[in-house]
């Protein structure tokens, strides 16, 4: 299951800086020669792939990009300074795109440490000593610096979700999200507040994985009750499932059921995949009736139950680091590799 990042910058490479018009002043010496140096080049922009990020959240905070200008060049055949290059970096697999109706592909940055020049800084002027010649020994002729490019760009990552978030509408997924990840996902309590996935990056204990969020699952999801039967597809790829279960809810191991039976009446194998259950919003209750909802749930689920509150914070690190451990254990190295494989229900965001 891929997620589409992606986000539309402004790249601008620096202008080259101008040639100078001056002439020597030495004692004795009345009429100097030409010694206006050029101006220097303007700054590249350049885009570079680097190891450790995962998404593009970034750019969407810093949408401009702009190399410096050259400096002028200056007398005694000085050239001006050159205006330093401008590294963009971005994740390995970003894909730059023109901005036109094809979205035409302009570079792909597939390996780590690659690098590409995407805009060449202006070069800098001719200074008036470069126009000397045996017959205009006092030229004042100089050039202004070549202007830089610029363009907009969209910026474009496929993005793998480590982590599938899923529960009954309301069990408070967009909460968690928002409390361990960059994601700034909606709230509300009321059902189906979430309308189409969202992506976070957590990072936790030096390590970063990525978190989707998804509609609430309600009976009869799989055949299309609801919404959430549509983005199912989204995390027939991730490693790792994290159930919640609303300690508010009437009866805690028929919420779960409900939402095992839709995964397992999707199929794709969703029910395979390592899943972390965690019982949500302990803050609203005392330490005793955790324990005995945490017991029935344990009972149904046939695994261990975290007691978690995201705006207490009880439990998330707990729950991070179970969901770490098994998206180590769960490395799986064809996961990228059967794009075209037909994926059910798959619906583009
Ligand atoms: N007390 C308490 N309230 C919570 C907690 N988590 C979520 N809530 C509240 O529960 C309601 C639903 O939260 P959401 O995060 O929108 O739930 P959701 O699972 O994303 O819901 P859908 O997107 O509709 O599926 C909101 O009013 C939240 O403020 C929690 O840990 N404790
Ligand atoms: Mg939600």
């Amino acid at each position: 299951m891929h997620f589409l990042d992606q986000a539309k910058i402004f790249v601008r490479s620096g202008a080259g800086g101008p040639g100078a018009v001056s002439f020597r002043r030495e004692k004795y010496i009345e009429y100097g020669g030409p010694d206006g140096g050029n101006g220097g080049k303007g700054g590249d922009v350049i885009f570079e792939a680097v190891h450790g990020l995962n998404t593009l959240i970034d750019f969407r905070y810093t949408q401009h990009f702009r190399a410096p200008r050259g400096k002028g060049g200056a007398g005694s055949n000085r050239t001006g300074a050159g205006g330093d290059d401008l590294v963009i970096k971005v994740p390995v697999g970003t894909q730059i795109l023109a901005d036109d109706e094809e979205r035409s592909l302009l570079a792909d940055l597939t390996k780590e440490g690659e690098k590409i020049v995407f805009l060449r800084g202006g070069d800098g002027g001719r200074g008036n000593a470069s126009y000397k010649t045996s017959t205009n020994r006092t030229p004042r002729q100089h050039q202004k610096g070549w202007p830089g490019e610029e363009m907009y760009v969209w910026l474009r990552l496929k993005l793998l979700a480590d982590v599938g978030l899923v529960g009954l509408p309301n069990a408070g997924k967009s909460t968690f999200i928002n409390a361990v990840s960059n994601a700034d996902a909606k709230v509300g309590a009321y059902a189906f507040t979430t309308l189409r996935p969202q992506l976070g990056v957590v990072s936790h204990r030096q390590r970063e994985f990525v978190v989707a969020d998804i509609p609430g699952l309600i009976e009869g999801a799989a055949d299309g009750a609801g919404i959430g039967d549509r983005f199912l597809g989204h995390i027939e790829r991730t490693k790792v499932l994290l159930h919640l279960v609303d300690c508010q809810d009437e009866d805690v191991a028929t919420s779960y059921r409900i939402v095992r039976d839709e995964l397992e009446a999707y199929g794709a194998d969703l029910t395979d995949k390592p899943v972390v259950v965690a019982l949500n919003k302990v803050d609203t209750i005392d330490a005793e009736l955790v324990a005995a909802l945490s017991a029935e749930l344990e009972a149904e689920s046939g695994r261990p139950v975290f007691a978690l509150s995201s705006p207490s914070r009880q439990g998330l690190d707990a729950v991070l680091d179970a969901l770490l451990e098994r998206v180590d254990d769960s490395s799986d190295p064809q996961a990228d590799d059967d794009e075209d494989a037909p994926a059910k229900a798959w619906s583009p965001l």
